[in-house]
């Protein structure tokens, strides 16, 4: 069995670790004459991240497979847990400085006296505890499931595993039935933990503020041409602090909404997002992959490197509205710059961006003026090119993401055949020509999202490499949606209960409600953006005041579950 956990450091507690090793050095190097022991530090600090992951795999080996499957913890789960955590502020208080030194110290004196092996390095109960809380902020462990045939038996017979594929006698999943998981616990597991800081937490000096100054009142605007929205201060705290050192212009910032990765704006997205059908690993994995095997290629000499298979390293996410197609697209990003399995390792500590997300509106794209959608279009891929060739040295990836992809890649049949002008045709070109001229950076990962398959150009379609259908979510998908939404209401006392408030929707009363009401919004043909509203729908809907009991606030969720299912 196997998990992908990412756990979000306190970059301020790290950096004091970092802090107390370089004092270590100076102390006992007579005053660091010979230089700031770099070596000596990044040699010390690999060994505390390395104790770090395994302080959390031993944490998670204490949970049933049922908990493991999308297990979030966060430092008040720690807190919780008391023996040994404490709470800690950010940055940390100068005696909280004082307790990282202290315990730096203590650990590392530890290690040295048991001589245990940088990859083992272990730490006791209380301790590991307090590693918890000091260095931790949040941990989300991810299933991943493996074709078992794939990574069992190294003498496998390749020809008789063919054979039982194709027979349909090949046990393919290694997945656990619903009883197993209640029962297995995961001594054997394997889990690979990513250690992180989200951009936000590591301080840049004043970005936003110089981004605020540069804005400027006058846009280069066509003759008549309505003013665009430009960035606002929403946008500017999403495109985090340093985009005014990106190698793209003012038109492309204007056109587009840039986030640098990981970003603090996108944590938890993804494990928001409920799917049945593996999706999101499915994702994750062809995207992983597509930015691997480009990489492996582009090390290989030009002649080598023209590889027979396709690898335009387009994906494109197409279903009805609201199923969560942007959101999705949005949180592999950042998950892609977590994990960054594609490339080297990087210390968590590095600020510098892992992967950047340019998020093009299609919509402000297309100008009255006869030419200037195709122009607009070609300036926002020629940014994204300088993007790429900036990125290249540092290992970042940028992904172009192109929301309702409809708007530029139309049909062009159907667009000539509607009498429309010949611009919407130039744009729907200028989009294939530029796809092709970039394919070749192995740094790129283009996401397209769509309502309307069936109308998209052939050729645009042809080029994707992965097509993937997001479609309403399942009885069981509607159930976590649900119960997520509403577990947030009552962890910040919108609804009140008797009992174990964290576990309450787990009993089997509560089971059993949830059941019957996504069952009811499963016919109602519900969409994850409404089930995402729902809960507070119902609130406004039937109270004056909060907080309401659970109890009550059931009935009134299915009350309006009710006036949904009439309307539709
Ligand atoms: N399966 C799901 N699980 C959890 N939340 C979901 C799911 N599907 C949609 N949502 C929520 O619905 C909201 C809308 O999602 P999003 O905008 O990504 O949908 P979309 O498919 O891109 O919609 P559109 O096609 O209208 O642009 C988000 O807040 C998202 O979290």
């Amino acid at each position: 069995m196997s998990y992908i956990v990412d756990a979000s450091l306190r970059s301020y507690s790290v950096q004091v670790v970092q802090a107390a090793l370089r004092e270590e050095y100076r102390s006992r190097s007579n005053g660091g004459k010979g230089g700031d022991g770099g070596q000596m530090v990044a040699e010390k600090m690999a060994i505390f991240y390395n104790l770090l992951r395994n302080v959390i795999r031993k944490k998670l080996t204490k949970f049933a497979a049922s908990q493991l499957e999308d297990l979030t913890m966060n430092s008040s789960t720690f807190l919780g847990e008391g023996h040994g955590s404490i709470e800690i502020c950010e940055p940390p208080t100068e005696a909280q400085e004082r307790i990282i030194k202290s315990l730096v110290k203590v650990v590392f004196h530890q290690l040295q006296t048991c001589g245990q092996s940088d990859k083992f390095a272990d730490v006791d109960e209380g301790h590991a505890n307090l590693f918890l809380s000091l260095f931790v902020k949040s941990i989300h462990c991810e299933y991943f499931e493996e074709t078992s045939l794939l990574n069992s038996d190294p003498e496998l017979d390749v020809q008789d595993c063919i054979r039982r594929i194709f027979d349909g006698t090949g046990a393919e999943n290694t997945r656990l039935s619903e009883t197993q998981k209640k029962t297995t616990f995961h001594h054997a597991a394997s889990f690979t933990v990513h250690l992180y800081c989200s951009l936000g937490h590591v301080s840049h000096g004043s970005g936003l503020l110089e981004e605020f100054d540069k804005i400027d009142l006058e846009t280069d605007l066509c003759p008549g041409e309505e003013q665009s929205e430009g960035p606002t201060l929403a946008s500017l705290s999403y495109n985090s602090e340093s985009l005014s050192e990106l190698p793209i212009s003012k038109q492309t910032l204007n056109l587009t909404r840039i986030a640098l990765l990981p970003s603090d704006n996108l944590e938890g997205l993804w494990e928001c997002l409920h799917f049945d059908d593996g999706i999101k690993r499915r994702l994750y994995s062809y995207a992983t992959v597509a930015l691997k095997v480009a990489s492996l290629s582009s090390q290989k000499p030009a002649e080598a490197a023209q590889s027979s298979f396709g690898n335009n390293k387009l994906i494109l996410v197409h279903g009805p509205p609201g199923t969560g197609k942007t959101t999705v697209c949005k949180s592999l990003c950042q998950k892609l710059s977590i994990r960054r399995e594609f490339s080297r390792e990087i210390d968590p500590l590095d600020a510098t961006h892992k992967g950047m997300i340019v998020e093009l509106s299609c919509s402000q794209i297309f100008s009255r003026w006869f030419g200037e959608s195709s122009k607009n279009l070609a300036t926002i891929f020629g940014d994204v090119e300088n993007l790429l060739i900036a990125n290249q040295q540092t290992g970042s990836f940028v992904c172009l993401l192109i929301d309702e992809v409809e708007a530029i890649a139309f049909s062009r049949s159907d667009l000539l055949q509607k009498n429309e002008s010949t611009d919407g045709v130039r744009v729907v070109s200028t989009l294939l020509t530029q796809l092709d001229r970039l394919k070749k950076y192995n740094n790129l990962i283009i996401l397209a999202t769509s309502n309307l398959l069936e109308s998209l150009d052939p050729a645009f379609i042809d080029r994707t490499d992965g097509v993937f259908y997001v479609g309403n979510p399942s009885r069981n998908g509607i159930a976590k949606i649900l119960s997520s939404g509403m577990k947030d209401m009552i962890t910040n006392g919108v609804i009140t209960s008797m009992g174990d408030l964290s576990n309450v929707l787990n009993s089997l009363k509560y089971k059993k409600i949830m059941d019957l009401i996504a069952e009811k919004c499963l016919l109602a043909g519900t969409s994850g953006r409404t089930l995402s509203k729902l809960p507070l729908i119902s609130l406004s809907e039937h109270f004056r005041t909060v907080p309401v009991s659970l109890d009550r606030f059931l009935i009134a969720l299915a009350i309006s579950i009710r006036q949904l299912s009439e309307q539709a």
